[in-house]
């Protein structure tokens, strides 16, 4: 994936010349690139400025970057337990600012939960999981699933563990619902 982006190479130097004198800089500054969580604090915006950026942070098993209110999520392409246990949901969960946590699909998850819970307008909320065939649709909207049948199960009283027990189990039905509509979801 970052090697190759509409037809363009990731490599600078591929294109022959000298790099641009800001590209430089930027690539050649102090901070280390993989420490950017934000693609909007890239400068300048390139092609090949962000996708360093998102390389840097691949290299450093850091999968998830923010681009603005965006979410970018890189597929690792090997099983990273520690990225989704409940213990990280629930921290991400009871974050007085979870934006504030590193970037996260748990992130996304959390501000919807809370806008839907908060019964402000627009009340129903969409999450846009886009990518081409391969990239971890299916992933991120299970993780999203699971997400939300971990945190919708923090009962207080043995009542709301029942209401939570099935809250729980018909998220975790509507999973073969959402397959169904395939690439499209
Ligand atoms: N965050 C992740 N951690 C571990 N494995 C992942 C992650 N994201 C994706 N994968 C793995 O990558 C593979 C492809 O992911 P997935 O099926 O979610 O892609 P997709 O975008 O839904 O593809 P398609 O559009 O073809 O259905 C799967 O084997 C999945 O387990």
């Amino acid at each position: 994936m970052l090697q190759q982006m509409n037809g363009h190479s990731s490599d600078p130097n591929a294109h022959g010349g000298e790099l641009r004198e800001d590209l430089q800089e930027f690539l050649g500054r102090d901070t280390p690139l993989h420490l950017l969580n934000d693609l909007t604090k890239v400068n300048p915006v390139t092609l090949e400025t962000v996708l360093r950026c998102l390389q840097a942070r691949y290299m450093a098993d850091i999968f998830y970057t923010n681009a603005g209110c965006t979410l970018v999520a890189l597929n690792p392409f090997k099983p990273v337990p520690q990225l989704y246990l409940p213990e990280l949901m629930k921290e991400y969960h009871a974050a007085p600012q979870p934006q504030k946590l590193k970037p996260h699909i748990f992130t996304v998850g959390e501000q919807t939960y809370r806008n839907v819970k908060s019964l402000i307008e627009p009340v129903n909320q969409s999450i846009v999981v886009s990518g081409e065939s391969g990239a971890g649709k299916t992933w991120t909207s299970r993780s999203l699933m699971k997400f939300y049948a971990v945190v919708a199960a923090s009962p207080t009283s043995w009542e709301s563990h029942k209401i939570a027990e099935r809250i729980e189990q018909r998220i975790l039905n509507s999973n073969p619902v959402m397959e169904a509509f395939g690439p499209s979801r």
